[in-house]
């Protein structure tokens, strides 16, 4: 099977231009030789300079698809196309924009972090430059360190060393594969502000995470991937926008056994045993139906102790999304 075979309904690769996105996907199939599909005609635009999260449940396609894009998995059909250079045709090219932080921790344990670093970079081709690799070791806190070997250094320092491996040769396009699994929760705000200084330097981020919070938190946009479909593409605050509800939690004076017949129909349900009501709304809706509600529950004698409101956050927006297998938006 070709490495790579175009899409036959595809536009063609636009040239790297300084509007143009800085990734483009198009039709990236992959099928494993046991016959399991990964990824489904998989179509994406990276922006340049965005932090973009790709969310999906275990075994939706994330790491396939990184890896596709860092030439490490040969996709089985489409084009990969990295600032303007076709993945297939210009290999190398291609892989130089690409600086992948993996998932798991691997690197000689017996060298320094310097050595490292330096390795690293002629990997790729270039020239030494130690002013480079410096500045890198710096920014990530770890400049203290160079001479210490990688066996030595804490599972948090050694992440950052891995960082750092990915940025020696000044990639234009970060991966980061689960890049805070299993931190604390001081080391993850360190590297949220590291990956926010590094976009605010010039360099696309591209993150997956099983933390929504995660991408809540960083991502200018979200891409939702389930069974090897990209079923949504959206900027965050238009994703929480559209697909946000608000609850409206009652603490009931009395439990009740089932919804009242009167109230069927309404977006009600019960909680906590019946000692709570919970009314979901449409936060974007200009009527919430609140105050109908509450008359009607006045009406029957429903009383509650205390209210509270809470608006969905991308978590609860993400599980409804995968449960409902994505059809509340469309992947650019
Ligand atoms: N080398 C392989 N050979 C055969 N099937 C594979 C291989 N690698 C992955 N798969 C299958 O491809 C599908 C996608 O796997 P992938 O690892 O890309 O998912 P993921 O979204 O990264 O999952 P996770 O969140 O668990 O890391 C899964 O069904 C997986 O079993």
């Amino acid at each position: 099977m070709p490495a790579t075979a175009t899409a036959t309904s595809s536009p063609p690769p636009t040239p790297a231009a300084a509007g143009a996105p800085i990734l483009q996907l198009r039709g990236v199939g992959k099928t494993w030789p046991n016959g399991q599909t990964a990824l489904h005609a998989i179509d994406l635009d990276i922006r340049r300079g965005e932090i973009f999260a790709l969310l999906g449940p275990n075994g939706a396609g994330k790491t396939t698809l990184i890896g596709s894009v860092c030439g490490i998995v040969k996709p089985s059909s489409g084009t990969i196309v990295v600032d303007g250079h076709d993945l297939a045709r210009e290999p190398m090219p291609a892989r130089r924009k690409i600086g992948l932080v993996p998932q798991e921790i691997y690197t000689d344990a017996f060298e320094s972090v310097w050595a490292t670093m330096r390795f690293s970079r002629g990997l790729f081709g270039f020239p030494p430059d130690p002013a480079h690799l410096e500045r890198v070791l710096r920014a990530l806190s770890l400049w203290d360190k160079r001479d210490a070997k990688i066996m030595s250094l804490s599972g948090g320092m050694k992440r950052r060393v891995m960082i750092g491996k990915a940025l020696t040769h000044e990639p234009k396009i970060l991966f980061l594969d689960e890049p805070t699994a299993g931190v604390d929760v001081e080391l993850r705000r360190d590297m949220w502000a590291m990956v926010r200084e590094l976009r605010e330097r010039g360099t696309t981020i591209i993150l997956t995470t099983h933390y929504i919070e995660e991408a809540e938190e960083m991502a200018d946009r979200i891409g939702v991937i389930d069974k090897g479909r990209l079923i949504l593409v959206e900027d965050k605050a238009v994703l929480m926008r559209k697909l946000g509800r608000k609850q409206l939690t009652l603490q009931l004076q009395a439990p009740l056994a089932a919804i009242p017949a009167a109230l069927a129909g309404l977006p009600l349900e019960l909680a906590d045993d019946g000692h709570a009501l919970v009314y979901t709304f449409d936060a974007q809706g200009e009527r919430t139906g609140i105050a109908g509600l509450l008359r009607q529950l006045g009406e029957l004698g429903i009383g509650y102790r205390d209210l509270n409101t809470r608006e969905s956050s991308l978590e609860d927006i993400f599980v409804d999304l995968v449960k409902r297998g994505g059809t509340a938006g469309g992947a650019a």
